[in-house]
């Protein structure tokens, strides 16, 4: 229970070794670098951190990668010319270097000279003959992959299937040539290693060595294919088809045995793509896909399945095992059910477990592979950062002062201890037999008085202690710098979801929150307590934690000012709505289109786990990444989002309820699916913080009030009026409350951080919530449907409409991401144009037009072309 009175303080934190400077671009100078705050000495010139920005830089890697892939089609050329050459040059190669040089090099019939014939000499002929081509091969997808940050095929399985193809063919090719006794004519085919070990093997083996040979490659086939989960296809049921779809969920597969990606899948990528297509959960349906030339217009919906027109285009007729179940989601939606019938998949030949085997688990991050988390040198190392200094003296003289006031009331205490915090010092008084807690609640501002010392907070009595604890002010606060938290074992170890890291304890722990499970955080503050520093520690805290496939950030910032820095992160972090300018929003119009944004993705995610079978986030999140969720059907790894709203205030005087429904929708549905919200506001009044939204955000924190009301209207208690200022702060979670002592960032230290994260390779733009059109813009009446003013999103919706031989309404919204008045406003437009037909009740619409070809050409009238 009691603490040492004035034992040393324990330092939580512990310096992690330094860390590398990974900066990826040098930064301009910046003009009116916010607060002109003392900043670091930094070293004279580090020769290993310029190296390494050097390495990582893009472009460096860039130069590295296109090298490679020069210098691996060099080799393949000088490798294949020595195939031909080689006999020819093997006397210049030997004289190489005892003859002058140019006459060797004009007598060398290799298409790359003496040094294409030095190189292959080594490579075909002294070690792995023909197997040698796989070097170039693997340098050049190595390359590849470094040039366009994506893989043109598996690199780690191809490398491995590679080396082992090099060294089997070169033995197997060896065991052809001592069998043939060519050796003379033929040996370069399998190279040295073959040779000798062919001789060897023989030596041992006699010729049964073959069989040698042959159970290698069983064996390395039985473990890089893992056969374990393989079963063999059921030709039987169909053995014409060429694809195939699994019988639970619809996973679908290759039956030609292809168990990876076609070389064909993997050249319909895009070129320098920013999403992870590589590591999809499924991506071969789509390879089938853009291989028909039919459909080669419509490049934007690669994973969409095409069951109607790949039935035509390649006699295959697909499926669909759950029809049922899809049919009862469908009515469910939209009322509407299809009267089309259903396209048939086969069942699949192989089970979800197998898609790990062959393409490993789904990795999110792959969107952006060579994404570089902030360092913490970006952060200030304040090197005067004094630790809270409490003299002896000053402990004392507060014990005696805080007994003999107590006693003045006629309060006797049996022992006073004191833990120094750093911005408080926390005097724990156990009180003589008989003394009532309440008693010296009430004494609460007499005492303050009497140790004239501002931010008196009693605690009567301390939860789970039996003692009462006073806390005074330290004299010489502790600034708590950012980096010293963030680079604190507490923080770089924790496993939260959605890490905070909140400050220091008032017995200097630090202290580490998890947003997801807050799950949403209501901050007050007058203005200049720490407001806005909070809202940055907080965000620099997921930043610094979380890769940008992992988090979206959906910033409100009426003020304006206080969230700019954060627009350098719009193509990692930030999401926006479709069709808005700024990533940052700030006009309170665009703030409810985004609140009502975020509720339809709120019920789209919910849609998604209902499919899915899943409770929440993590959950699905897990199936999905386990590959046990087919893209086909919607389905897509989900970010978590953090709203952040800097000053409620002002929403809620020009917005009222259109502000405070969607905000109080999403604190009472959105944790399950991932979204949580932060919002702050100066001031804490009940028109601002209303019973609704209160009644929703479980986790409240309290800079510095104004008054006791205030601070009840935050933390339903008083407290918070009794503040220091500067990051002093009051938490309320699970009717716990504690103080703590906000970390502080400067505007500067964001600055970089944010260029650093938004100077590298980012998604192609900010991630798109779903449209949202206010109820002036529903859905229009079927009669005024006027084509010559069709939606933009009109073509797209059409040919889908068209691919997947279905008018239906939620086809749109999910597809597309669209609301729901704005799909419907398209199902009418493309009931005018005659690619639907009209609404049957209970039915789907029909679909006019069978073909995109058709389709393209009524699109072109319409455009009067
Ligand atoms: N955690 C902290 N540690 C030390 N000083 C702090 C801390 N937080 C804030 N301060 C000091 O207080 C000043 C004001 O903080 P901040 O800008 O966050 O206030 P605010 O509450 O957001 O004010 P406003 O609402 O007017 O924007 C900062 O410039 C800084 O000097």
């Amino acid at each position: 229970m009691a603490q040492p009175t004035t034992s040393p303080r324990q330092n939580t934190l512990r310096q992690p070794p330094q860390e590398r400077v990974r900066q990826n671009t040098p930064r301009p100078a910046r003009e009116g670098a916010s607060t002109p705050r003392a900043r670091p000495k930094r070293p004279s010139f580090d020769w290993a951190a310029a190296l390494d920005r050097w390495l990582t830089d893009q472009r460096s890697t860039l130069t590295f990668g296109v090298l490679l892939m020069l210098l691996a089609i060099g080799l393949l050329v000088a490798f294949t010319s020595y195939l031909i050459t080689g006999p020819a040059d093997q006397s210049v190669v030997g004289s190489a270097f005892s003859e002058p040089l140019a006459e060797t090099g004009s007598e060398t019939r290799n298409w790359l000279g003496l040094a294409g014939a030095l190189i292959a000499q080594a490579f075909v002929f002294r070690w792995f003959g023909v197997g040698a081509l796989a070097l170039p091969i693997i340098m050049f997808l190595a390359g590849y992959k470094l040039t366009f940050g994506h893989e043109l095929l598996p690199l780690r399985r191809a490398t491995t299937g590679l080396l082992f193809l090099a060294v089997w063919s070169s033995l197997f090719l060896g065991y052809i040539v001592l069998v043939t006794d060519s050796a003379e004519t033929a040996s370069f085919w399998c190279g040295g290693i073959g040779y000798e070990m062919n001789s060897a093997l023989h030596s041992l083996f006699g010729w049964g060595n073959l069989a040698f040979i042959g159970f290698v490659l069983f064996m390395f086939v039985v473990y890089f294919y893992d056969v374990r989960n393989l079963k063999l296809p059921s030709f039987a049921t169909s053995p014409s088809s060429a694809l195939t779809s699994q019988s639970d969920d619809t996973l679908q597969t290759y039956e030609d045995g292809d168990a990876e990606p076609d070389e064909e899948d993997t050249d319909t990528l895009d070129s320098l793509p920013i999403v992870n297509e590589s590591s999809l959960p499924v991506t071969e349906p789509e390879a089938a896909v853009t291989s028909i030339d039919t459909l080669q217009a419509d490049t934007s919906y690669p994973e969409t399945p095409l069951p109607d027109v790949i039935a035509k285009a390649t006699g295959v007729t697909l499926t669909i095992k759950n029809r049922d179940a899809i049919v009862d989601e469908l009515q469910e939606e939209t009322g509407e059910l299809s009267a089309t019938p259903a396209p048939t998949f086969e069942p699949d030949p192989f089970e979800e477990d197998d898609l790990v085997a062959l393409h490993g688990l789904y990795d999110p991050t792959l969107d952006l592979p060579q994404y570089q988390y902030p360092t913490n040198e970006l952060l200030t190392e304040y090197q005067n950062n004094r630790k809270a200094q409490v003299s002896d003296d000053e402990l004392t003289a507060n014990k005696e002062k805080i007994e003999n006031t107590l006693r003045n009331f006629g309060i006797e205490i049996d022992s006073i201890q004191a833990s120094i915090g750093p911005t408080v010092t926390l005097y724990e008084i156990v009180p003589a037999k008989g003394v009532r807690i309440s008693k010296i609640k009430s004494l609460e501002d007499d005492i303050a008085l009497n140790l004239s010392a501002l931010g008196i907070r009693i605690i009567a009595p301390m939860p789970g202690m039996g003692t009462i604890g006073i806390e005074v002010p330290n004299k010489n606060r502790e600034m708590v710098s950012m980096r010293s938290v963030i680079t604190s074992d507490v923080f770089t170890n924790s496993k939260f979801d959605l890490p905070v890291v909140l400050g220091k304890t008032i017995s200097n722990e630090i202290y580490v929150a998890d947003l997801a499970k807050m799950p949403h955080l209501l901050m007050a503050g007058a203005t200049g307590q720490g407001k806005s520093v909070g809202l940055n520690v907080l965000l620099t805290s997921l930043i610094y934690k979380k890769h940008p496939s992992q988090l979206k950030l959906v910033l409100v910032d009426p003020k304006k000012v206080e969230l700019t820095l954060f627009n350098k992160l719009e193509r990692h972090f930030l999401a926006k709505l479709p069709d808005s300018e700024e990533p940052i929003i700030t006009d309170t119009k665009k703030v409810v289109n985004t609140l009502n944004s975020l509720c339809i993705e709120m019920d789209n995610r919910y849609n998604l786990l209902k499919d899915a079978g899943c409770r929440n986030l993590k959950e699905y999140n897990a199936k999905f990444v386990k590959r046990r969720l087919n893209p086909d059907k919607g389905h897509r790894f989900l970010p978590y989002i953090v709203l952040i709203v800097d000053e409620l205030a002002d929403l809620m005087m020009t917005a009222g309820k259109e502000v405070e429904q969607p905000i109080a929708r999403l604190a009472q549905l959105a944790r399950a699916i991932g979204i949580h919200l932060v919002v702050a506001t100066q001031r804490p009044s009940v028109n601002v913080i209303t019973g609704l939204i209160k009644a929703n955000f479980p986790a409240r924190l309290s800079f510095k009030v104004t008054s006791k009301i205030d601070s009840r209207t935050i933390l339903d208690t008083g407290g918070a009026e009794q503040l220091v200022g500067m990051g002093d702060m009051l938490l309320s979670s699970n009717s716990d409350i504690i103080r703590l002592q906000c970390p502080f960032v400067d505007t500067n230290e964001i600055e970089e951080i944010c260029e650093f994260v938004g100077n590298q390779r980012g998604y192609e733009e900010a991630y798109a919530l779903p449209e949202f059109v206010g109820d002036d813009g529903g859905q229009g009446d079927e009669k005024d449907v006027d084509l010559d003013n069709r939606d933009p999103m009109f073509d797209e919706a059409a040919r889908l409409i068209v691919i997947h031989q279905q008018g239906s309404t939620s086809l749109i919204q999910r597809k597309l991401k669209l609301g729901y008045n704005r799909a419907g406003r398209l199902i009418d437009q493309l009931e005018a144009a005659k690619i639907v037909g009209a609404f049957e009740g209970s039915k789907a619409r029909d679909v006019l037009v069978t073909d995109l070809q058709t389709l393209e050409e009524m699109l072109k009238r319409l455009k009067g072309e």
